[in-house]
């Protein structure tokens, strides 16, 4: 199970999500309590060893400020939400990183329709914490595809049963407060995911 821990924006967090396990680390560089500067994704950017993958996560923003936040962080993937049009993924096709469509249950599912080479399917409310149907989903995405919105270490468990995602992807739920990431929740939810695999 891949798993991503987003909205990042200390260093010691990036550490213990590395330590703990994660398979991608997401910097969120949009309108947000999480939010961080490009500059700032870059300083902790470069914190994160080259088997874990950074994502810079957008919503909304045109593929050339994505694509210049992108070249000053340093992102190897960026992670659209916003219901892009397919043509933003094509624009972004030469930026030389991942593209990551986010998109929630109503959207087009299928794996790779415009492009992408990876699908999050997230609650209506990206970045809200709110649990959703996660059930709703299981078999329609059809490829590789994670599963985002109102996970956290008590439910994640479950989530991954209803929906038999590829991969999961948490912000809210290893937070202690709003846009305070917590390491113990962090090394929680990891240990949880592990246990599912296992
Ligand atoms: O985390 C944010 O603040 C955010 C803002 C705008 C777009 C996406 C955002 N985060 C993404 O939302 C889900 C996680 O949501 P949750 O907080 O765990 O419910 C994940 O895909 C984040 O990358």
């Amino acid at each position: 199970m891949y798993v991503k821990i987003c909205g990042l924006s200390e260093p010691e967090h990036v550490a213990t999500a590395v330590r703990a396990g994660a398979d991608a680390i997401g910097f969120v560089m949009t309108r947000s309590s999480r939010r961080v500067s490009p500059e700032r994704a870059a300083e902790l950017a470069a914190l994160v060893p080259g088997h874990v993958l950074t994502v810079g996560v957008f919503r909304g923003e045109d593929p050339e400020t994505v694509r210049a936040a992108a070249l000053t962080s340093g992102v190897r993937a960026v992670q659209l939400h916003g219901n892009h049009p397919h043509g933003d993924f094509t624009a972004l096709k030469d930026l030389g990183a991942g593209l990551i469509r986010a998109v929630d249950a109503q959207a087009d599912l299928r794996c790779g329709a415009y492009d992408e080479d990876l699908l999050i399917v997230d609650a209506p409310q990206a970045g809200s914490g709110l649990p959703w149907d996660w059930a709703a989903v299981r078999g329609r995405p059809s490829g590789q595809w994670m599963l985002a919105g109102g996970l956290a270490p008590a439910n994640v468990a479950e989530a991954i049963e209803a929906a038999r995602p590829w991969g999961v992807d948490v912000s809210s739920g290893v937070e202690s407060a709003p846009g305070v990431k917590d390491s113990g929740l962090i090394e929680e939810f990891l240990g949880e995911v592990r246990r599912t695999r296992g």
